[in-house]
């Protein structure tokens, strides 16, 4: 089985889950990434059965369109039933890594406002320790040095991702070399550098259930 089998099983897999729970009026929080394209493109077998999404992207929110999938902007909505997203990595206690696709400021946004975050992934993302995927974090850019020298003195060793800009304007600090076992310390850590929007690590806010795309089968997990 490839990456692209596992991540469409679990995308199918989160349809199943949250399907059953639908109703006329739901709003659906919509993640970012190639597992959250995939369910995207499963979400669009469904729709008419609930009222419309939020996208954490650009990128999502013009795939939810092009399937004729409703999109609203978080401020007019009332709350959102379900998160469904992707991650970088996941650990037991599903905390996770986020923001490989730089959308990690407007995930955590999404995440925060919903009832549940469910998460889907290959088990290629499955870790016991969080940060051997490179912690991303965005930052204000004008002040891109001074939050690389403040990671630095946290442990970590940051490179400026060249050539991407967030949706929020902002540029993204791929911290790698950092071996996260206190993930909700460093998060807040981390979020409290002056001119840092905030970091990927979700453990303030995080999954609920995780849905694993595994050689056997898709693994439902919830928190430790
Ligand atoms: O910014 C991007 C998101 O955090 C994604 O959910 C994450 O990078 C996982 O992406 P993928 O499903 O493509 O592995």
């Amino acid at each position: 089985m490839s990456q692209d089998d596992l991540k469409r099983a679990t995308a199918r897999a989160a349809i199943d889950h949250i399907a059953p729970k639908l109703e006329a009026d739901s709003i659906i929080g919509v993640g970012t990434g190639s597992t959250a394209n995939f369910f995207i493109d499963y979400l669009a077998e469904i729709k008419g059965r609930f009222d419309g999404t939020v996208a954490s992207s650009d990128a999502s929110a013009e795939r939810l369109k092009s399937h004729g999938i409703p999109v609203y902007d978080l401020n007019s909505v009332d709350g959102i039933q379900v998160y469904v997203d992707g991650a970088d990595e996941a650990n037991p206690a599903l905390e996770l890594i986020k923001g490989g696709g730089a959308a990690l400021t407007r995930e955590k946004i999404v995440a925060a406002c919903a009832d549940e975050f469910l998460c889907i992934a290959d088990e290629s993302k499955w870790v016991s320790v969080l940060g051997h995927f490179p912690l991303p974090v965005e930052v204000i850019p004008m002040a891109r040095s001074l939050v690389a020298r403040e990671l630095v003195k946290l442990g970590g060793d940051p490179i400026y991702r060249q050539g991407v800009t967030t949706d929020n304007g902002n540029v993204i600090l791929d911290v790698y070399g950092l071996q996260i076992t206190e993930p909700e310390a460093l998060e807040a850590a981390i979020n409290n550098l002056t001119g840092v929007v905030t970091n990927g690590i979700f453990a303030r806010r995080p999954a609920d259930i995780l849905l694993l795309g595994t050689a056997s089968g898709v693994k439902t997990f919830t928190a430790e």
